[in-house]
């Protein structure tokens, strides 16, 4: 007996990341688009679906989430913005509902999620780490969502480790220079028409530096990492944030 398809919602379903995740979905052996809504669309069309994955906005997601939380919908986001404190109302929203789940994950493509981590695991024999993302000038959001998700890695490992913030000599320099600060990491962001997404993670220590970089050229690269998304979060309930915890790493 072949097993039904999973029913999908796409939500910022006509914007660059979300026409890319109709098209993935829709190709894709044991799923299906069911849905496929944008801002200021009805989503009522929304309950055909198990599982609603959102590119939408940071200003509009945590309402996208409060809806299909309320409508026990699966969701599988990768909408930047999460502070903390998001993420805590969020684990609020989920606990009456201890079978429903939702994976946040900052960046889906591979080679982001493992840049990450050599980035976490390198972080406590340097004396110094900054970030430096790039990408399209078209994104809302700077810092990145993941210039931000990495930062915080490596600030934890530096913590871990006891290692003081970074020496710097700066006593004089314009606003922003030296970038934005995340748990002591500068983060440094770039915006040019022609890229797509980029980071590039920066140690330096006695005598050596080590870099840490990842390019996606094309959108197509976060659709793996999608597509295991939507097929994971129907059986992981509560909230995972971060690819990393998905896949076997
Ligand atoms: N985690 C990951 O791997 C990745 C994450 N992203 C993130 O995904 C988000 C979207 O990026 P991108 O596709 O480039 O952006 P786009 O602006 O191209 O697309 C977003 C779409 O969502 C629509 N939208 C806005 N608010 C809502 C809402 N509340 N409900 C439904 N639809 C809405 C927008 O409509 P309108 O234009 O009319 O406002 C637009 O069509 C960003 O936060 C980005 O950082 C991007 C790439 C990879
Ligand atoms: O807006 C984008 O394009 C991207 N957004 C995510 C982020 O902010 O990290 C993921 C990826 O970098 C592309």
């Amino acid at each position: 007996m072949t097993e039904s398809p999973i029913r999908v919602g796409v939500l910022g379903a006509r914007g660059r990341m979300g026409q890319t995740v109709v098209d993935a979905v829709e190709g894709a052996p044991g799923l299906e688009v069911v849905a496929a809504l944008d801002a200021g669309d009805d989503f009522a069309p929304l309950s055909a679906a198990q599982v609603v994955v959102d590119f939408t906005h940071p200003d509009g997601v945590m309402d996208n989430l409060k809806y299909l939380v309320e409508h026990d919908l699966h969701a599988v986001v990768g909408t930047t913005g999460f502070s903390e404190e998001r993420l805590a109302t969020l684990r609020s929203l989920l606990a009456p509902k201890p079978s429903l789940g939702v994976l946040i994950a900052p960046n889906f493509a591979l080679g982001a999620v493992l840049a990450m981590r050599f980035a976490a695991q390198a972080a406590k024999f340097y004396q110094s780490a900054e970030i430096i993302e790039l990408h399209h000038n078209r994104k809302a959001d700077a810092p990145s969502g993941t210039a931000s998700h990495t930062a915080r890695m490596i600030g934890a490992a530096r913590k871990a480790a006891g290692l003081e913030p970074g020496p710097d000599a700066t006593t004089s320099g314009l606003d922003g220079a030296r970038g934005a600060l995340i748990e002591d990491v500068p983060v440094h962001s770039v915006r040019l028409p022609g890229l797509v997404a980029h980071e590039e993670i920066l140690f330096g220590g006695v005598g050596e530096t080590l870099t840490i970089r990842h390019d996606s050229l094309d959108r197509t690269s976060f659709m793996p990492g999608v597509l295991l998304g939507v097929r994971s979060v129907v059986s992981r309930p509560g909230l995972t944030v971060g690819l990393e915890n998905v896949l076997d790493l």
